[in-house]
């Protein structure tokens, strides 16, 4: 070969060499440049939240994916205000609408669901310390923009100046030490990142440029508005810990997904409804459409809306609280449907038939109370949407103890008649046509509002309640969740779930630790209801659960014998006095419970002659009021006080006494014993006693 084509040939080799260099340094260049802004927009998440740590607050960096070998998180922080999975974002022309996140025209929605998921699967990580799912908030930060905070899903979208503020102003949902095991739990699950490949070129290893200098460019937060979004979280009131923490079986639970209508239960002061809040919150945050939570004593869902307001802000939106009455008769008005509920020209009616054409025949001849006649019509008929005679005629009256002959069902039904004619021609309605209405309504026309119903308190529904709420929601995955304890049960008769159309097929769960209660208050509390039978809505007799663990002790309760009930009053004034003296309890932490309504005016009247600001349970709407609450018990369902004064109790009606052999009377007896249970059971540190 001549010595010019040699020449030639090693030219055009080096040539292509030179090429190949520099295809190869412009692809590391754009390589670098895009790590190079994601590093720089990291650090500069990094630094705007650092000053966190001056406040308890925990910034793992560069930490790995969990389940990826080169995926990395941006930074994970973990402190009092709960855990953040922080990714920023160098996006530009970002925009959200609705629940859409664009960048110019593209919708990038998709791009922040592996952030979500990765929210998911921490929740279920965390949940093994207790940590509830809700204190697990991914964030995309906005890198250079400001005014920004969206929530799109379960992804918070903030600017760079307002992750701060946004991340400090959660205040101290977790105590230190809950921190630490937060933290212990996050160090082993975000793994630590190796270090970097090597560089693998056949060039001389090249020199890596010192990371842009426009980091230090202007400050993003000046020190005042650091200072200001720090105190503001320190400020904000604490919440109580089991709003952000919970017993892991419980956190757990929250999460537990059911193919099917579900059941939680356990007894008194066992969390029943803290996981059934907690769920609430977690189905609205992680699926679209609204969560009902419904119960049946009226004043209740205020008070379960004040307490979600607190323990997830972010949803309490999404989430409807309404009693089974309120919520019948917004259906109704929505529907166009008339209904004229007028309760005590309803009771008139029932005594016009009951005069008609019961006082006098077999009912009226019978060992048994009106009254017994009465809840017979309310509960077991009209509470199960009975229409047809034959319905009744052989029906099992669950829970109702005294049997029935033919002759006396046939009396029933004629007082039935009679009393619907009635309330037709009065065109007045009770609270039970208001049920049956809606849940006609809704078989009519379905209501897809819904995406679940969670019922608390649901051994006080009745059948027909129970139908219309698994109607909205039918046997849809995690729609109906019933939260409750039979042994609570104050009202009379019974039913069970299959007469309401609806099978749990084992997805049942019972909780068995008691937090609420010391063990000498649960102990004197279960006398009043030891060996109770009752009808459990699944269709067995049931004998009640009992705690496996009571976590606190305390002093005993205490009866004082009264003579007469001016000295009781004198006695219920005179220990509100003493509890409220001691450090820690003041007004608003005392309950004064009485079985009737007579009883609940005395104790108002004297508490508040002796200068006691005084809120009526009826009232009470669960925003915090330093008062002394008082009600009747059955208004007291659901709550808890530290101190709790029972006012009108009768020597014959507590532990100890026999119950009376007759059984119509039995029931009722069973029935208030349970009242005064659930009454003793609301009360955290002290019960106290006045009787007669
Ligand atoms: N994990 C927990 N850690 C600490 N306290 C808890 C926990 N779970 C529940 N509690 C406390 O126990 C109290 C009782 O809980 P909750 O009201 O949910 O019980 P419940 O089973 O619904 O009671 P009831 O049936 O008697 O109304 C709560 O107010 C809360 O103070």
């Amino acid at each position: 070969m001549p010595a010019g084509d040699s020449a030639g040939a090693e030219a055009r080799r080096q040539l292509a060499l030179a090429d190949a260099h520099a295809n190869a340094a412009a692809e590391a260049r754009a390589k670098a440049a895009r790590f190079g802004i994601a590093e720089l927009t990291e650090r500069r998440t990094a630094a705007t939240l650092a000053p966190l740590s001056g406040v308890g607050y925990h910034l793992l960096a560069d930490r790995g994916w969990p389940g990826s070998r080169t995926a990395q998180v941006d930074l994970v922080v973990v402190g009092p205000g709960g855990v953040f999975i922080v990714d920023t974002k160098a996006w530009r022309d970002v925009s959200i609408q609705g629940d859409r996140v664009l960048r110019g025209q593209d919708d990038v929605t998709d791009d922040l669901l592996a952030l979500a998921d990765l929210g998911y699967a921490a929740e279920a990580e965390f949940a093994e310390v207790g940590l509830a799912p809700g204190e697990v908030r991914p964030v995309v930060v906005l890198a250079g923009r400001h005014g920004i905070n969206e929530r799109v899903g379960p992804v918070r979208i903030v600017g760079e100046k307002d992750a701060l503020r946004h991340i400090a102003s959660h205040g101290t949902r977790l105590t230190p030490a809950q921190v630490d095991s937060v933290l212990a739990r996050a160090l082993s699950y975000f793994p630590q990142v190796g270090a970097s490949p090597p560089v693998n070129v056949a060039v001389p290893e090249p020199l890596v440029p010192s990371p842009a200098g426009s980091f230090e460019q202007e400050a993003l937060l000046s020190e005042d508005e650091v200072q200001a979004a720090l105190l503001e979280g320190i400020l904000a009131s604490p919440i109580e810990e089991w709003m952000s923490f919970l017993h892991p079986g419980q956190a757990k639970l929250v999460r537990r997904s059911f193919n099917g209508p579900a059941r939680i239960r356990g007894s008194a002061g066992t969390g029943k409804t803290v996981v059934g809040l907690h769920r609430a919150a977690y189905l609205a945050r992680t699926r679209p459409g609204t969560v009902l939570v419904t119960t049946f004593v009226r004043t209740l869902p205020g008070v379960m809306r004040q307490t979600l307001a607190r323990l997830a802000p972010d949803v309490v939106d999404q989430v409807e609280f309404a009693s089974a009455h309120r919520f019948a008769l917004g259906l109704l008005k929505e529907r166009g449907v008339t209904v004229n509920l007028q309760p005590q020209q309803a009771r008139n009616a029932f005594e016009r038939a009951w005069r008609e054409v019961a006082s006098d025949g077999a009912l009226g001849r019978s060992s048994l109370e009106r009254r017994y006649w009465e809840e017979e019509i309310d509960y077991v008929l009209k509470g199960r949407g009975i229409t047809r005679f034959e319905q009744y005629a052989d029906l099992t009256r669950t829970g109702r103890r005294h049997r029935l002959t033919v002759e006396q069902r046939r009396a029933v039904w004629a007082l039935f008649e009679a009393y619907t004619r009635e309330l037709r021609a009065r065109r007045v309605h009770d609270y039970q046509d208001v049920i049956l209405l809606a849940d006609a309504e809704l078989r009519r026309q379905p209501l897809d509002r819904y995406s679940a119903v969670v019922v608390d308190e649901a051994q006080d529904f009745s059948c027909a309640m129970v139908r219309m709420m698994h109607a909205l929601v039918r046997d849809s995955t995690d729609g109906l969740t019933l939260i409750g304890d039979g042994q609570q049960s104050i009202y009379p008769g019974g039913y069970t779930l299959a007469e309401a159309g609806v099978s749990l097929a084992g997805r049942g769960v019972v909780l068995d630790i008691n937090y609420r209660n010391t063990a000498e208050i649960l102990a004197f509390a279960s006398r009043m209801v030891d060996g109770d039978e009752f009808a459990d809505i699944e269709g067995v007799v049931a004998r009640g659960d009992v705690p496996g663990n009571v976590a606190r002790t305390g002093p005993d309760p205490v009866i004082e014998q009264c003579v007469n009930r001016a000295e009781r009053d004198r006695l219920v004034v005179g220990r509100v006095r003493s509890v409220t003296a001691t450090v820690g309890t003041s007004a608003g932490d005392v309950g004064v419970l009485c079985v009737t309504a007579k009883g609940v005016e005395r104790a108002a009247d004297a508490l508040r002659a002796a200068g006691f600001p005084v809120v009526l349970l009826s009232d009470y709407d669960g925003a915090p009021v330093d008062a002394v609450k008082v009600g009747t018990i059955k208004r007291a369902k659901g709550l808890e006080f530290k101190q709790v004064l029972l006012a009108d109790v009768r020597a014959d009606q507590l532990a100890g006494a026999e119950p009376p052999r007759e059984d119509a009377s039995r029931e009722r007896w069973q029935l208030l014993r349970r009242e005064l249970y659930v009454a003793m059971t609301r009360a955290r540190d002290g019960l106290w006693l006045g009787v007669i």
